[in-house]
């Protein structure tokens, strides 16, 4: 018989790594990938098929935490719920936040949880299914095939769910850093991106002599490699999805048509290579010149005019237009920075596409609730670290502060406020590393922009400002060497950059003279794509071409530098995330070789490590990691009591701590009591005082009248009037017995709509659960 494995490694009784191992390894043994850490699901990947989501899937709806055994799906259902307010009271949007290193199961865990929040909002509408299907075509564009997964996001993306009460009414994409240096180079067992291979396996024959593509194994782009008749099978098939999802997005024929010429262009491109004549002037080698006719027939502009744009910059300065020859190397980094720019363009405007179909159409005045789900990629070391692993690291320090901030910060806060001894459990606090990025000035990114805002400072440079400015701080190393290299201390280890090209791609810019020969393009939607304008946190935001020149306003406004943009979307991200309600999958790669049944420890035991997540099994074994639903503690633990006041107080009664929870909770109720009742008889006593003062004052008004008719009855002079005894102000009254209480409660009032019965409720927040006092009067 099969040992039975604690669902929730907060109930471990020994808390080592050995043990903890022990549990994992136990569990996906019997194919168990999925474990709570209290509320955080610890989700192993399996790399083959399980029987888990299928029918039984549908029981994870408002159900109990223990009752079912630990899921994805259950993650889904806390979110849903948690965002129609059917669980303890908190922000109503919430976010999902699924972290893990490459392959170890991200993307599927988002999918799953899409599916299973659209079949808990019972979606069959054509909007449920679109916001389902554009996956094949976001995938098909942003995902490769890599050493570390063979479906790779290279982008990151954060898919808000709306809802208008329990029903879906629209959902946004945000993408960020597309992996645009793999349309132009791809490391050795990696590939392009996929539309690229499911464009050359699907297309007809015919098609491909429209759109003039050649045979795979001809570009440089793909490294001359295609694949082999089963993968091309398979490949033919996505092309046919990818060209479903297109029709469904609502994309038009000579978009897609066009969509098409410019990735056939993007291919040409790849293949132009240049040489040097005896004059050392730079021309197209004669074997590809049939590649440069090619490419600017599929970008719809002028072979001349293509061929000046790469191996001459022209710049304007006053007035005077000047050309700079390139060199062979900077006529090649002009073809790779088009292939680049024109792929980038082509993927934000698919993303933008496919935001506006899936838009709500409500009227602005209408409340949404949010379902936010963060796919990001996951931390990266490889042998040479460039600014696109600069980006993704601090993605990842941002994402771990995000969760420490939940997980320690804010839980220990709890603890502390409600007055529990507490031993505080100390964690990898990774701010100063964040700071160490995103001060100003002198934060990395700070100096790389300024060094990027020199045209002739290098990538030297701007290591060596770092190593002046930084060389005594914690979290970086100073690296001797003639490469511009340095170090971070990443809160997932150390990782050595290497800075060469930091300036350049951190810059971005399409000289003038490119972006106009684009925009002056006969392909209307390269035209634009190129007069399209990037917003502040580097979202493309596309608009009629200007036909005939570029449009001077690109030049003259201060284009936002790469890092300024996403650190500028990192910050967007992080505000909507911090007013959610937060719900953690950490998803552990099991092995290296994408082995189903095999888990290397070490591997899975550093994941674990550098997550955080052994402070996170002490910290939810010795807190309070059980939350339950409001209905469900109440059913367990209600108790009513009424005296004068009614008031309903429903007790926290969790089986671990028990006694001193209750204590606590009856000290304070009897507190609250007490304070009602003198409340109560401190307004008695002013009342009766206030009453007999009252009736003083007529006894004395009638004997002033009596004395006067008597003296003018009897017409003698009057004696001197006796004075009036002034009316007393009176005492300043409490604002109300009720805030009194409050007060003294520590309990914050929460207005409600006055009904004919004044009734309040009070919110009070109580260890781990928030209950609700009722005062009728
Ligand atoms: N729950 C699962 N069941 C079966 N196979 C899975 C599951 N999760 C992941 N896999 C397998 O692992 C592969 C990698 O998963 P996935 O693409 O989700 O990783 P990722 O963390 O998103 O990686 P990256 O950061 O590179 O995009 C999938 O293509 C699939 O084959």
């Amino acid at each position: 018989m099969e040992e039975k494995l604690p669902e929730d490694l907060a109930n471990l009784s020994e808390l080592d790594e050995k043990s903890l191992l022990e549990v994992l390894t136990g569990r996906f043994t019997q194919n168990l990938i999925y474990t709570y850490i209290g509320d955080i699901l610890v989700a192993i990947n399996p790399f083959k098929y399980l029987s888990i989501y299928e029918k039984e899937v549908s029981q994870y709806k408002c159900h109990e935490k223990k009752s079912l055994p630990p899921h994805i799906c259950a993650v889904a259902d806390r979110a849903y719920q948690s965002m129609l307010g059917r669980l303890a009271t908190g922000p109503k949007n919430q976010c999902i936040v699924i972290s893990g290193e490459s392959g170890a199961g991200k993307t599927e865990s988002t999918k799953l949880l899409l599916r299973h929040i659209m079949e808990l909002c019972k979606a069959n509408s054509q909007l449920e299914q679109q916001i389902l299907q554009v996956n094949p075509l976001l995938e098909a564009f942003g995902n490769a095939q890599t050493v570390m997964n063979d479906n790779s996001s290279r982008f990151g993306k954060y898919i808000q769910l709306r809802f208008q009460n329990s029903s879906v009414k629209g959902a946004k994409i945000n993408e960020y850093l597309l992996e645009k240096s793999r349309v132009v180079h791809q490391d050795e067992g990696e590939q392009n991106f996929h539309i690229f291979y499911f464009m050359l396996a699907g297309i007809s024959t015919e098609d491909k002599e429209i759109y003039g593509l050649l045979d795979p194994t001809r570009y440089r782009y793909l490294n001359g490699r295609f694949g082999k008749e089963d993968m091309v099978q398979a490949w033919r098939l996505k092309y046919a999805e990818v060209w479903n999802a297109m029709d469904m997005v609502g994309f038009e024929e000579q978009e897609k048509v066009d969509m098409m010429t410019i990735l056939a262009g993007i291919l040409s491109l790849g293949n132009i290579a240049f040489e040097t004549t005896d004059s050392d002037a730079l021309k197209v080698s004669e074997a590809s010149r049939g590649w440069l006719k090619a490419t600017a027939g599929q970008f719809g502009v002028q072979e001349e005019d293509l061929l000046k744009s790469l191996t001459c910059t022209t710049s304007v300065t006053r007035g005077e237009a000047i050309q700079r020859l390139h060199n062979q190397q900077q006529a090649e980094d002009a073809r790779d920075s088009i292939a680049k720019v024109a792929y980038g363009r082509v993927f934000g405007w698919i993303v933008s596409k496919v935001n506006e179909l899936l838009a709500p159409k409500v009227d602005c005045d209408v409340e949404l609730n949010e379902i936010g789900i963060l796919d990001i990629f996951g931390f990266e070391n490889f042998a040479v670290n460039r600014f696109e692993q600069l980006c993704i690291n601090l993605a990842n320090e941002q994402l771990q502060y995000f969760f420490n901030h939940h997980i320690f910060l804010m839980e220990q806060k709890e603890y502390k406020e409600e007055g529990i001894t507490w031993e505080t459990i100390t964690y990898k606090d990774n701010k100063p590393i964040l700071d160490l990025f995103l001060t100003k000035p002198i934060g990395i990114l700070s100096l790389l922009d300024e060094q990027s805002a020199f045209p002739q400072a290098t990538d030297r440079n701007f290591v060596d400002k770092l190593n002046s400015k930084f060389k005594t701080a914690p979290n970086f190393e100073v690296v001797r060497n003639h490469t511009p290299l340095f170090t971070i201390v990443h809160y997932a280890g150390k990782v050595q950059y290497n800075a060469s090209g930091f300036l350049e791609k951190n810059r971005d810019t399409i000289p003038a003279n490119i972006r106009e020969l684009f925009i002056n393009s006969v392909t209307p939607l390269l035209s634009v794509l190129f007069a399209a304008t990037i917003s502040r946190t580097g979202t493309l935001m596309p608009r009629r071409a200007k036909l005939q020149v570029a449009d001077d306003n690109f030049n003259s406004t201060r284009k936002q530098s790469v890092g300024a943009q996403f650190k500028r979307s990192l910050a967007v991200l992080m505000e909507k995330m911090f007013a959610a309600g937060p719900h953690f999958v950490r998803c552990i790669k099991p092995n290296r070789s994408k082995q189903p049944d095999q888990l290397d420890s070490k591997l899975v035991m550093d994941q674990l490590r550098y997550n955080g997540l052994m402070e996170t099994i002490r910290i939810r074994r010795d807190g309070f990691s059980w939350r339950p639903k409001f209905r469900e503690f109440a059913e367990r633990f209600v108790c009513s009591l009424s005296c004068g006041i009614q008031v309903c107080l429903i007790l926290d009664c969790v089986s671990c701590c028990v006694d001193y929870r209750s204590r606590i909770c009856r000290r304070r109720y009897l507190a609250l009591l007490a304070e009602i009742r003198r409340q109560r008889q401190a307004q008695r006593e002013r009342e009766e005082r206030e009453e007999e003062e009252e009736r003083r004052r007529q006894q004395l008004e009638e004997e002033r009248r009596r004395r006067l008719e008597l003296e003018q009855e009897n017409r003698r002079p009057a004696s001197p009037p006796v004075p009036l005894p002034r009316k007393k102000k009176p005492e300043p009254r409490p604002r109300s017995v009720l805030s009194t209480v409050l007060k003294a409660a520590h309990l914050a009032p929460v207005p409600r709509p006055r009904s004919k019965l004044f009734e309040v409720c009070y919110p009070v927040k109580y260890y781990t659960c928030i209950y609700e006092i009722t005062f009728s009067t």
